[in-house]
């Protein structure tokens, strides 16, 4: 079985890194816009991202390593298009209940912990020593940072970025779309499309369609 990677970037390194540690893939190479022709951590750059097309007689596999959330599920609802198989990536380091359901397109980082009954959504990332505890809601494209330490029974919606080192406490709905800055602490629910900052943490902004990265 041959694994394509798009994006060879920081985060596509850690992902290809996973790819490697989890010996499921015969043949894993990247697609990058920017670095056709190099060779990242002796796995090669073979095209450009647009080249997904072409490739899909050859690959049975893709996994999107974009750390943009709204560009990564947009290249992941192509890849669903165009039938690949889209997997979920695992750390062997992560600590995951054995009732939590992971969809695919999503990455979990080394050092995370996943408590009992979760559900993780579609083309997330789990990043590196977050820690999401029981029955919590993960939406679709949610970026959760490095760090991140969320309570139990925490619901948040489709594409919002939880940044690096933020908490939230448990009993709470976050929306789409939103941001939760760098070490904030959620203690109120929050609606969808705002950038929230601060201890406690308080809507800084509004954040237009399209704006999350
Ligand atoms: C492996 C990896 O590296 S994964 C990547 C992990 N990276 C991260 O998590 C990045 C975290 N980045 C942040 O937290 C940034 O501050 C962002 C993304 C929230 C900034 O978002 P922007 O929309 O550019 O916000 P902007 O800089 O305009 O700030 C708006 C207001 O919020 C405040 N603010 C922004 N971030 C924070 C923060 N972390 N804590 C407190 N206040 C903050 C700003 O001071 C500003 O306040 P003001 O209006 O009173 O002047």
């Amino acid at each position: 079985m041959k694994l394509l990677i798009l994006g060879a970037g920081g985060h596509g390194k850690v992902v290809s890194e996973i790819a490697l540690l989890m010996k499921k893939w015969d043949d894993i190479y990247f697609l990058d816009d920017n670095k056709v022709g190099q060779e990242i951590n002796g796995i090669k750059v073979i095209g450009t991202l647009d080249k997904i097309k072409e490739l899909r007689k050859e690959f049975t596999h893709a996994f999107v390593s974009i750390g943009d959330n709204m560009k990564r599920v947009e290249w992941f609802k192509y890849l669903e298009e165009m039938n690949y198989e889209i997997p979920v990536l695992i750390h062997p380091s992560s600590i995951i209940s054995n009732n939590v359901k992971i969809n695919k397109g999503t990455v979990i980082m080394p050092g995370s912990i996943i408590n009992t009954n979760t559900v993780i959504g579609k083309a997330c990332i789990i990043n590196t020593n977050a820690s999401i505890d029981h029955d919590c809601q993960i939406g679709d494209g949610v970026h959760i940072s490095p760090g991140v330490t969320i309570g139990g029974s925490v619901n948040i919606g489709d594409n919002t970025w939880v940044c690096i080192g933020a908490t939230i406490i448990n009993n709470i709905n976050i929306g789409k779309n939103c941001i939760i800055a760098a070490g904030s602490t959620v203690i109120r629910d929050v609606p969808d499309n705002v950038m929230i900052a601060g201890v406690p943490g308080e809507i800084k902004k509004i954040i237009k369609l399209n704006e999350t990265r």
